[in-house]
């Protein structure tokens, strides 16, 4: 999990099958990827948003890149979403600890999750991707769609406790994307339209490798008598001149793009802050990207970068990017000054009702 591995990606998707990406992306073959698998790479910012969609305005074209960039930007508007709406994060940890108290009181319930995270349920497709999610960590999006909803509406488990199988397994595991997506999922996101996943859509768009019967297709949405509350977006910090301690963190891994004005960096040091419960394999690719990150950081600032020690102290001020709720944000110091990219500086304020009044925006976001 490095930059360099990232940008070969990058490159091969926008050479390849970046070019049928808007008439492909919702079918699953089932072997090689119809869309880019940059989402690891994204997650972590080993690849900035900007410079993906900008490599893709280059490759692609205006129209040959939009429904590719409009995706992307469905990651920058949940990251903005759940800044502004941090209550839908803490809702659903307290969620999850409600369903796992559940689990432990209700055999019955305990026996369908079970067989659900062990693929063993009999639902054509369902089980499959089960076993897929826990042996290479990355499922297509439509994929993930079915699974969260034949989890939801068919087999009437929790959605935490699926999004949180989720967030453990994925290599791209991201809190804002994946709690948005299953309340979403669920019809919480946009109220009362939930996504219902169907016999024949899965047909369909798995060239008819799976059609399972039994799915509940007439489901009701998912209530909540209060949404999330709306909070103002929190001001970043600006950063300071002279020398300063550059904290890094999984939330942003290309340090040499970090808009730090005139701070000179004279020590990096890595937070690795791993999703609760998070797999092996994640835990491995986390820690891969941290150190090709601070493998960068010590060749572009020309200073001494490593894993910060347990009860570090500095005597300069110590800078992060923003870190957006979740794991990271959960450990940087108080006494850290966070700086924001501009994409996010722009994009965030306008994600704080439904996608499409950022969608509106993106011409002007891009400069396309
Ligand atoms: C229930 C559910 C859970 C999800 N959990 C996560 C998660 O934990 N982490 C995560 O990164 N994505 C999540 N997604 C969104 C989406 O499925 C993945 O980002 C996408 O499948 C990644 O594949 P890709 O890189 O080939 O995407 P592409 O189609 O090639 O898109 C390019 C990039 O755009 C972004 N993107 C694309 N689609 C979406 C989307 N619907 N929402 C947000 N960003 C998107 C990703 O960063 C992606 O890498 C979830 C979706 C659902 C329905």
């Amino acid at each position: 999990m490095t930059r360099s591995a990232g940008l070969d990606a990058l490159a091969a998707f926008l050479a390849g099958r970046g070019a049928a990406y808007a008439a492909d992306r919702n079918t699953d073959p089932g072997s090689e990827p119809t869309t880019s698998a940059l989402s690891p790479y994204l997650r972590r910012r080993l690849l900035t948003e900007e410079e993906v969609v900008r490599a893709a305005l280059d490759a692609l074209g205006e129209r040959g890149s939009e429904a590719f960039i409009a995706e992307v930007f469905w990651r920058t508007y949940f990251k903005g979403h759940l800044e502004t709406h941090p209550e839908a994060w803490s809702r659903y940890r307290v969620g999850l600890a409600d369903a796992r108290a559940r689990l432990a009181a209700e055999p019955g319930l305990r026996r369908t999750y079970d067989r659900a995270v062990e693929g063993r349920t009999g639902i054509d497709g369902f089980d499959s991707w089960a076993g897929q999610l826990v042996e290479a960590g990355w499922l297509h999006n439509h994929v993930r769609m079915w699974f969260a909803s034949i989890w939801i509406f068919t087999l009437r488990l929790p959605w935490e406790l699926g999004a949180d199988h989720f967030l453990r397994h994925l290599l791209d595991g991201d809190p804002a994307s994946n709690t948005l997506s299953w309340r979403w999922v669920a019809g919480l996101h946009t109220r009362g339209k939930h996504y219902l996943a169907r016999r024949e859509n899965i047909r369909r768009y798995t060239q008819g490798r799976h059609e399972p019967a039994g799915l509940d297709e007439e489901a009701g949405p998912l209530e909540e008598t209060i949404p999330p509350r709306e909070v103002p977006l929190s001001r970043a910090d600006a950063p300071p001149d002279g020398p300063v301690a550059l904290l890094m963190h999984l939330d942003d891994l290309h340090p040499e793009s970090l808009p730090l004005g005139r701070a000179e960096v004279v020590r990096v040091w890595g937070l690795l802050a791993h999703a609760d419960g998070a797999m092996e394999r994640v835990r491995a690719a986390d820690a891969a990207a941290m150190a090709d990150g601070l493998g960068r950081a010590a060749a572009h600032f020309g200073c001494p970068a490593e894993p910060a020690p347990a009860g570090w102290t500095e005597d300069v001020p110590v800078v992060a990017a923003w870190a957006p709720v979740g794991p990271s944000a959960d450990v940087l110091p108080s006494r850290c000054q966070r700086v924001r990219r501009p994409w996010d500086e722009r994009a965030w304020p306008l994600s704080t009702r439904g996608f499409f009044r950022l969608k509106r925006a993106i011409p002007d976001l891009t400069g396309a």
